[in-house]
């Protein structure tokens, strides 16, 4: 039997610029059991992704701060922006960026938690995070100021569990830190070649291929 899917977007569906790898789309739209897409990203970005790949829409945003599954129209939030808002509001006043420019679309939806650019600098981030109880998280992509409760294996057993399946039926396939969570929580788990350390740790094989072309391989290794 085809089992469930938790894939992670940045550095495992993209190529090394980002940019979406087309050849996933295909895998996604027929995989022939539930397909969610476990993200750092806010909400519209993984539900844009399905949309447009065709696949329905269940997604684990802000690295598990946020779940939504279509199919029992459940919108999950389990983290608290405010909480992340106070650290980078203390960050911003001791004379810091948050990098993203005067709209910030990075931050503009997001709920549970707060991104910072990776060229900001990260000391006095991890010190104030500290100093109120939460972590930044640094994915390789953004450095994310969130609770520790807060993860995406712990969202994918909300999302397991209505979708009335077990966790350890699914097959996690990431790239960074912030799939570590998932990995543990999922049955089977890879690492594409580009992963960082503590998630090639953490993965149970790690593949040959980087980027989408390893979510590609972690596939065939499934099938
Ligand atoms: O938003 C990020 O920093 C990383 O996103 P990802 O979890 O899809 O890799
Ligand atoms: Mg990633």
């Amino acid at each position: 039997m085809t089992p469930p899917l938790a894939v992670d977007i940045d550095g495992t569906l993209t190529d090394e610029e980002r940019a979406l790898y087309p050849p996933v789309l295909p895998v996604l739209r027929e995989w022939d059991a539930p397909v969610v897409l476990a993200t750092g990203k806010a909400v519209p970005y993984p539900v844009a992704l399905c949309e447009f790949a065709g696949v329905e829409r269940t997604v684990v945003a802000e690295n598990g701060g946020v779940a939504f599954v279509h199919a029992t129209d459940d919108l999950l939030f389990l983290g608290d922006r405010q909480a992340a808002q106070n650290v980078v509001d203390e960050y911003v006043e001791t004379g810091h960026d948050l990098g993203w420019g005067s709209h910030d679309l990075i931050n503009r939806w997001r709920k549970t938690e707060v991104a910072v650019s990776r060229d900001a600098p990260l000391e006095p981030l991890q010190r104030i995070a500290a100093d109120h109880g939460l972590e930044v998280v640094d994915t390789g992509f953004a450095y994310h100021v969130k609770s520790p409760d807060v993860s995406k294996g712990a969202a994918l057993r909300e999302v397991a569990d209505r979708l009335d399946r077990d966790p350890e039926e699914f097959v996690a396939v990431g790239d960074s830190i912030n799939d570590v969570s998932t990995f543990e929580v999922a049955g089977r788990s890879f690492a594409v070649a580009n992963a960082d350390e503590p998630a090639r740790a953490a993965a149970d094989e790690v593949l040959d291929a980087a980027y989408g072309e390893g979510f590609l391989e972690a596939v065939e290794r499934v099938r």
